[in-house]
């Protein structure tokens, strides 16, 4: 059963067209790495699949009521904004709010694991608004964490994180996806998104260029036609190392 389903996505922002005519099907079991040019419309795309925005098409997830689709989707947006002076634990608890009807213990285990899944234990009782942005980067995927849904849906969750964290983070989206969860997340690394994602999607000019396996995508014509770059691979024991040129 596909988790993601968007059919003919447009959307026009200020007049102009962003996205025309998406597709997409994401199911269980895929990290799917979103890629684009400032400007392509990965950031849009998530706000219209999650009925955020005005969008022409279908997507199956703004479909949904909005309890449902809180419990089928978290969602990890582009600006690291947090509202309140609160502590990391308390910021994390808040992706608890859609289940309500949870046990208190099952609640503490969600909240628990998030943390410790994004190494959180030392800042569980820091003010979530006095840590590092990184550190609040981490603190807000891990309250994404908390929410405990099948899909998440994060807007350049490794922007701002070091390489160590990076690593950490991405390998614990791959391990999600291996335990079933699905995960769209956009990402300017070529090679972090080539070495860790199941499939990408290449976003240019509003429409979807390219969509399959990393090799498949990250082909010199696919990136020259979207970035007008050049790139240098090197293919290493580790994957691939990938140099814009
Ligand atoms: N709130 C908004 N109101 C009007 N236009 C917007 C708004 N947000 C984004 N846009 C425009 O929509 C287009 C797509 O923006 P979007 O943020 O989806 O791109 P992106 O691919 O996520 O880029 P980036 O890699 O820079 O994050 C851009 O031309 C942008 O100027």
């Amino acid at each position: 059963m596909s988790l993601l389903t968007l059919e003919n996505l447009s959307v026009t922002r200020r007049n102009r067209p962003v996205l025309r005519g998406v597709s997409l099907s994401v199911e269980p079991g895929e990290f799917v790495g979103l890629l684009g040019p400032n400007g392509a419309g990965k950031s849009t795309l998530m706000e219209a699949a999650l009925g955020l925005i005005p969008f022409v098409g279908r997507s199956n997830l703004a479909a949904l009521s909005a309890r449902d689709r809180a419990h089928r989707a978290a969602y990890l947006p582009q600006s690291r904004e947090i509202a309140w002076p609160i502590s990391v634990e308390n910021l994390v608890a808040l992706g608890r709010i859609p289940w309500p009807g949870a046990s208190g213990a099952e609640d503490r285990a969600a909240i628990d694991a998030a943390i410790s899944r994004m190494g959180l234990e030392p800042f569980r009782a820091r003010t979530a608004t006095r840590l590092s942005g990184g550190e609040q980067g981490r603190a807000l995927i891990a309250r994404a964490l908390a929410q405990e849904t099948p899909l998440l849906l994060a807007d350049e969750p490794v922007a701002g994180l070091d390489p160590a964290q990076q690593l950490a983070c991405l390998r614990l989206f791959r391990a999600l996806a291996g335990e079933g969860h699905c995960i769209l997340a956009s990402i300017h690394d070529l090679g972090l998104a080539a070495r860790f994602c199941t499939r990408l999607v290449l976003l240019a000019g509003g429409e979807v260029l390219a969509d399959g396996a990393p090799g498949e995508v990250l082909t010199a014509e696919n990136l020259s036609r979207a970035f007008g770059i050049s790139v240098h691979r090197i293919d290493t024991p580790h994957g691939p190392a990938i140099l814009p040129i």
